[in-house]
């Protein structure tokens, strides 16, 4: 859980950085542009002045560079700094703006540019907070300049420039906020269809469960045992074995004749909790059908074979089932044979069936491994 999210926020932080690289890029821009009006002789003010708009630049983008790097902007409510970032952006412009001298008119809409950046992110109100604060910042500017310099004609296309700035900003910021409700939207369908996908893959597990699980015992079916059995053969090694015995509980129809069904279901129950303890992991033991079990061990030998099932039978053997009067006991017995890579798996359990036969006319509670002189 706590990996997943780590690996959530280092995905959000890459995605921040490369906004973060993207706006580098405008400031780039700009630089270039206040280079160009200095070389063109637009600019109003000496080289110092306008070396001090790309220092300032660089200054403010380092620290934010840096915050991020060091994953500090993680404190934050809004890791992502957009405001913060845009507000640096609309005073470094307004700075430019103050010596751009006739440039001022087509540099104006830089303001709008810095915004279109909050465009993912801004909710209105923030959109709004950040226009108001473009037009003080630029209404300040020339307000101070109309102070010392009183040149009515200019003052005027300052102001007329003043209402053409709020009129974009103000549709910009309609349209910005328009887009990020567009995106929340998108969001809310995005997670909703991940919670409908969640409710599926469960529901799949479950169909999965049932269609593989024996409802009674719980454990594996006849058909997933074939299926596993078949699957575990195309993987085995040219001399290795497999193991299968085929256990049947015996004299299982006088248990629930004696001592009802129910009696009779905890049988099979304690037999499938019992076969589970005893078993080792690679095992396999699925209900076969009825009161018929069978086992496949393996990378089995006849010798391990036999011992795993006696193992099993002296246990069961000796299981004690509250749904029955003391000193009965139930037993099973079982017929084992042994599968090659070449064998035919239906064949194989043909034979362990033979071996279960025989061990059922030979006094039952036994084991009995399938010899070739039977066929
Ligand atoms: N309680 C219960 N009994 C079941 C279930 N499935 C099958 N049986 C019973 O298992 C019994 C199997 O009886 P038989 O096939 O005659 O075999 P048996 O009495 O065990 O005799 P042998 O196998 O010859 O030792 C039948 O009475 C079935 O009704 C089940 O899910 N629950």
């Amino acid at each position: 859980m706590a990996e997943m999210q780590d690996a959530q926020n280092a995905k959000f932080q890459k995605l921040r950085l490369q906004r973060f690289y993207l706006a580098q890029l405008n400031y780039l821009i700009t630089y270039i542009v206040i280079s160009v009006a200095w070389f063109a002789g637009q600019y109003q003010g000496s080289i110092w002045l306008m070396l001090s708009h790309i220092g300032l630049g660089l200054g403010t983008q380092s620290v934010f560079f840096a915050l991020m790097r060091s994953n500090w902007n993680l404190r934050l409510n809004d890791p992502s700094m957009t405001n913060a970032q845009i507000a640096v952006a609309i005073l470094l412009i307004t700075y430019l703006l103050a010596f751009a001298g006739p440039l001022r008119g087509s540099l104006i809409m830089i303001y709008a540019n810095i915004m279109v950046f909050g465009i993912f992110q801004l909710s209105r109100r923030d959109f709004l907070i950040h226009s108001g604060l473009a037009l003080v910042c630029f209404g300040a500017l020339i307000t101070i300049e109309q102070h010392y310099q009183a040149d009515t004609q200019r003052f005027t296309l300052n102001l007329v420039e003043w209402f053409i700035l709020a009129c974009f900003l103000a549709g910009l910021s309609m349209t910005g906020s328009y887009i990020r409700e567009l995106r929340e939207r998108l969001q809310q369908r995005h997670n909703t269809l991940q919670a409908h996908q969640e409710t599926l893959r469960g529901m799949m597990g479950q169909l999965q469960n049932l269609a593989t699980t024996d409802p009674l015992t719980g454990l594996a079916n006849r058909r997933h045992f074939i299926q596993e059995a078949q699957r575990r053969m195309t993987l085995m090694r040219p001399t290795q074995q497999i193991g299968i015995a085929l256990i049947d509980l015996d004299h299982f129809k006088r248990i629930n004749d004696l001592y009802g069904h129910a009696a009779g279901d905890q049988v099979l129950q304690g037999f499938a909790t019992l076969a589970n303890s005893t078993l080792r992991d690679g095992d396999l033991i699925a209900r076969f059908g009825g009161e018929e079990f069978v086992l496949l061990l393996g990378n089995a030998n006849e010798n391990a074979l036999f011992q795993c099932v006696e193992r099993l039978r002296l246990r069961f053997a000796g299981q004690v089932f509250d749904a029955l009067p003391e000193g009965v006991h139930c037993t099973f017995s079982a017929g084992l044979a042994l599968l090659q890579p070449e064998d035919d798996f239906e064949a194989c359990l043909n034979d362990a069936d033979q071996a279960l036969y025989l061990a059922k006319n030979s006094g039952r509670n036994r084991s009995e491994i399938h010899q070739p002189s039977y066929a």
